[in-house]
């Protein structure tokens, strides 16, 4: 089976979050299952940066050709490199008016920049050859791929076998422009209606990639089914609704030869299951490291990730003040919304001796923490799956989360009695509940060690790696086939 599957990140090429790492590692555990995968990315101005820091090579492979439908003389090259750790390769779709900005998500027009990526990667296929049985698509940038191939690629032959499956990572972000970008796209009139694209008047790609798309998946089962409701669905639960006969979850995994406490170069000292008092060495090297006091007692908590609302940190500032109460020192290592990056910066300044507020973009330093921290939080608002938990769970760092989304289906609550679960959490969206939880872990830290080995223990041994879920894709990708009478 051949798949060219589509990202607007991918891990170590470019990354801004979650679906950089999947994006990096979903296809190589496909191609383990004898899937022939290919991947189609930008060519973002970081890829090249990132060349040296992550040994691979980037090529040419051709150049100066058009973009079928869309409405513009910017033309596009090909280049070449293979997906690192792996034999997968991967195409880059160039423009230098296009994707050079610094910053992923910055650039002239990310309307444009969507639409000129999804048509150029049509284009590649078929400069490449590449004969996909499956385009798999991911999230907004990439949702107009099944628009085109099910309107204005219609009648091709090339693609008359292909299929086509969108993945949504987070339906929080949906590609929303103004109508006048469907004209640019190339796409025709008649999708511009509640059936199709439209939106509240305004255009949505995401919407497009779900009404258009073979098959859909999000990233846990527990997510499929909320973003069918008005609380989750980000006002697409109704179309949702509609294709929920093609709606599954596949939960997302992690990586387990590149996030290996025993083999992780960026960590300070490698650990396992079997030598966690080495862990601790982990822990004080970080507290050196940040400026914190530094004590192997001292319970450390780390906070990893975007700081946008969806991640529950109105929860948390609300209780950080009750928080400092504790023995406890707290992590942060993250960009995002202002208003939280200032917050932070401000709980550091009143704190010094307890917070380290990091506010950047910093892989290795990211290791550090899910290696030396104690605690994981994780509040989220939502979360389609969330990859956070998962390194922090395999490097026996205990998460205290809400349980919404993949939290819930990746974390257990641990249970005394049965001395089963891996971490802690709370249900109802309130600091009183998150305050609670991390109370509740720090118990165990602190007055039952025994409890909290076997809780590290469990979390360390839990199956998260990407060969259960490779398979429900291949499933999945099977599925989709029978949609198009194969
Ligand atoms: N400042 C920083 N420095 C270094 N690393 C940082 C960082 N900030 C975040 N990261 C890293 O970015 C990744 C975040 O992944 P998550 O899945 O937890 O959330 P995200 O919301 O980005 O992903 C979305 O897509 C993924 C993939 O499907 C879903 O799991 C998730 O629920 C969904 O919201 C982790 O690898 C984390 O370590």
């Amino acid at each position: 089976m051949k798949v060219v599957f589509v990202s607007y990140e991918v891990f170590p090429f470019a990354k801004v979050g979650g679906l950089a790492d999947v994006a990096g590692t979903l296809p190589k555990y496909l191609k383990k299952h004898g899937v022939d995968v290919t991947i189609v990315m930008p060519k973002h101005r970081i890829v090249e940066k990132n060349a040296e820091k992550f040994g691979y090579e980037i090529k040419k492979v051709a150049e100066g050709l058009s973009v079928s439908h869309v409405k513009t003389d910017q033309k596009f090259d090909i280049y070449e490199s293979v997906l690192p750790g792996s034999d997968v390769k991967t195409y880059f779709v160039a423009n230098d008016y296009y994707f050079s900005a610094e910053d992923v998500y910055a650039g002239p027009d990310l309307g444009e920049q969507a639409i000129f990526f999804c048509a150029a990667t049509l284009d590649l296929v078929k400069h490449l050859d590449l004969k996909p049985d499956i385009v798999h698509v991911n999230d907004w940038q990439t949702a107009l791929i099944p628009v085109y191939l099910k309107t204005v690629y219609r009648d091709d032959p090339y693609f008359s076998r292909t299929a086509t499956v969108l993945t949504i990572h987070n339906l929080g972000y949906q590609g929303v422009f103004d109508p006048k970008y469907l004209s640019f796209a190339g796409l025709p009139d008649y999708v511009f209606t509640i059936d199709g694209l439209e939106f509240y008047r305004q255009l949505n790609f995401l919407k497009g990639g779900i009404v258009f798309s073979d098959v859909i998946n999000t990233v846990s089962p527990t997510y499929a089914e909320e973003i069918q409701t008005e609380e989750y669905g980000e006002k697409l639960e109704g179309v949702l609704r509609m294709r929920s006969k093609d709606l599954y979850g596949i939960l997302n995994g992690i990586d387990y030869e590149l996030y290996n406490p025993a083999t992780d170069r960026y960590i300070y000292v490698n650990y396992d299951v079997n030598r966690l008092e080495l862990k601790w060495e982990n822990k004080v090297k970080l507290q050196e490291e940040l400026g914190l006091p530094v004590n192997k007692e001292t319970a450390v908590a780390g906070l990893i990730s975007r700081l946008v609302p969806q991640k529950g940190l109105d929860l948390l500032v609300d209780v950080m003040d009750y928080l400092m109460l504790f023995d406890l020192q707290i992590v942060v290592l993250g960009t995002g919304d202002e208003q939280y990056e200032n917050a932070f910066r401000k709980f550091q300044e009143r704190y010094p001796d307890k917070v380290s507020a990091n506010i950047k973009f910093d892989v290795e330093l990211a290791q550090k923490i899910y290696a030396g921290a104690d605690i994981f939080l994780m509040p989220s608002r939502y979360e389609p799956c969330g990859l956070g938990q998962m390194f922090s769970m395999r490097y026996g760092t205990i998460p205290v989360v809400r349980y919404t989304g993949g939290l819930a289906d990746t974390v257990k609550e641990y249970d005394p009695q049965s001395m089963e679960g891996t971490g802690f959490g709370f249900k109802k969206y309130d600091s009183a509940h998150l305050l609670k939880a991390v109370s509740k872990a720090l118990h165990f830290y602190y007055r039952e060690k025994d409890h909290w080995r076997r809780i590290m223990t469990n979390a360390m041994n839990t199956d998260l790696s990407w060969d259960r879920s490779a398979k429900e894709y291949v499933d999945l990708y099977k599925k989709a086939l029978a949609k198009v009478g194969r």
